[in-house]
């Protein structure tokens, strides 16, 4: 397919978004949460204390729907930008699976594809594993589409300036005299140490996960100070902690960081979810419904900005990111749009980045790929 005007996919004939899946149905949850914690010594109590998180919800997550809002706004947005792409989806955890979705690619004819992944930054968790599970499905689906994933975006202008608008939106809902004195808390998804300490290409100083938040947190926090004229503190804390008490995971949690802003008597703040691009169950319980009890106790008056979700400048993302890629495997000049101090991440991730806290398992998409055949 070759074309003069408008933008050119070669080699893509799809776009792919990856995603984490959840429970639809509250007979869906038990089966959900097994599977995700699968061999990973998740104690019996913190998955009960899980399941009444999607039960509150009516056993379902908010990410399912989230994502099929995702897939038609990308969709709309290729087909009125002159790129008519078919979008797919498919999920690590629950329906649709990534393996039936690759088939489905299969039997449609896609032969090369694009991966998004709905996870900005570098961890085993947030990165390698979806590599993992584009290897997998891609070995048990004979004659699969060659795949290829997009970059970490957690630097992308796509993803940040949404994010630095819903700061200024949030920061506007607070009342005169809250607001001018309100500090930014900035939360991600904690992860345990030692998948901290390894996240990202060893030889680009490892810690990316929190580096990459950091950058982030901190460029929105300037941005917004330009914006206002007013310097509000800034930290970036940790929800949805799990694993066993024993084992070290990434602090503080966003409710002890609420507590010491109490004590050095802050009465306002702005939760910020960076680690998240749409309201997931982590947010909407996590934060919106514990962490801002959490405040209300402490005399502290919280508002949650809103995560990128259909931003229109988010969902543009995915074609540009698509069309960065596209160029760069016609080995073409590519320009890639990146905001804070961190250079643009690799689109292949160097061996040995992120590893499997567990062992090696096969992956795609890295310089250490091996081949699904
Ligand atoms: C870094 C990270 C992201 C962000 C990147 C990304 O988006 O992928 C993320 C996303 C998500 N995590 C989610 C749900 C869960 N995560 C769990 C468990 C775990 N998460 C971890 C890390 C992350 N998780 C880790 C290290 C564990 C321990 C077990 C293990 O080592 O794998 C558990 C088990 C119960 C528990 O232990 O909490 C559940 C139910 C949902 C769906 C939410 C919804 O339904 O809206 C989403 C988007
Ligand atoms: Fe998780």
């Amino acid at each position: 397919m070759t074309s003069t005007d408008g933008p050119d996919a070669t080699p893509y004939d799809a776009l792919l978004l990856l995603s984490f899946g959840g429970p639809e149905q509250p007979e869906d949850v038990v089966p959900f949460l097994e599977r995700v914690t699968r061999g990973r010594g998740i104690p019996r109590e913190r998955l009960e204390e899980v399941g009444q998180h999607y039960f509150l919800f009516g056993g379902r997550s908010p990410i399912n729907d989230q994502n099929r809002a995702l897939m038609a706004a990308i969709r709309e947005d290729l087909v009125g930008n002159g790129l008519d792409l078919p979008v797919y989806w498919g999920n690590r955890n629950w329906h649709p699976f990534l393996a039936d979705t690759l088939r489905q690619m299969r039997d449609d004819g896609v032969r090369r594809a694009a991966v998004l992944t709905t996870s900005a930054y570098s961890s085993y968790s947030s990165c390698r594993q979806y590599r993992e599970d584009l290897f997998d499905a891609a070995a048990e689906v004979e004659g699969a589409p060659e795949l290829d994933k997009l970059r970490p975006f957690f630097n992308h202008p796509g993803f940040v300036e949404p994010v630095v608008d819903a700061t200024l939106t949030a920061l506007a809902e607070l009342p005169d005299g809250a607001r001018e004195s309100a500090e930014l808390v900035f939360v991600t998804h904690s992860i345990p140490e030692v998948m901290a300490e390894t996240s990202g290409p060893p030889t680009r100083g490892r810690r990316a996960y929190e580096r990459q938040h950091r950058a982030v947190a901190d460029e929105v926090a300037q941005r917004v100070r330009q914006e206002t004229g007013r310097r509000h503190r800034h930290d970036l804390v940790y929800c949805s902690r799990s694993g066993a008490p024993t084992t070290p995971w990434l602090e503080p949690d966003v409710n002890e960081h609420l507590e010491a802003l109490a004590r050095r008597a802050v009465t306002s703040a702005v939760l910020v979810p960076v680690g998240f691009v749409s309201d997931h169950m982590e947010v909407v319980y996590d934060l919106d419904t514990e962490a801002m009890a959490t405040a209300k106790e402490l005399g502290i008056e919280a508002v949650r900005a809103d995560t990128p979700g259909l931003d229109p400048r988010f969902v543009a993302m995915a074609r540009d990111l698509l069309l960065e890629r596209a160029h760069a495997e016609r080995g073409e000049p590519v320009v890639r749009p990146t905001v804070t101090e961190l250079p643009p991440w690799p689109d292949r991730c160097p061996p040995g980045c992120c590893p499997n806290p567990r062992g090696d398992r096969p992956a795609l998409c890295g310089d250490d790929e091996e081949s699904p055949a």
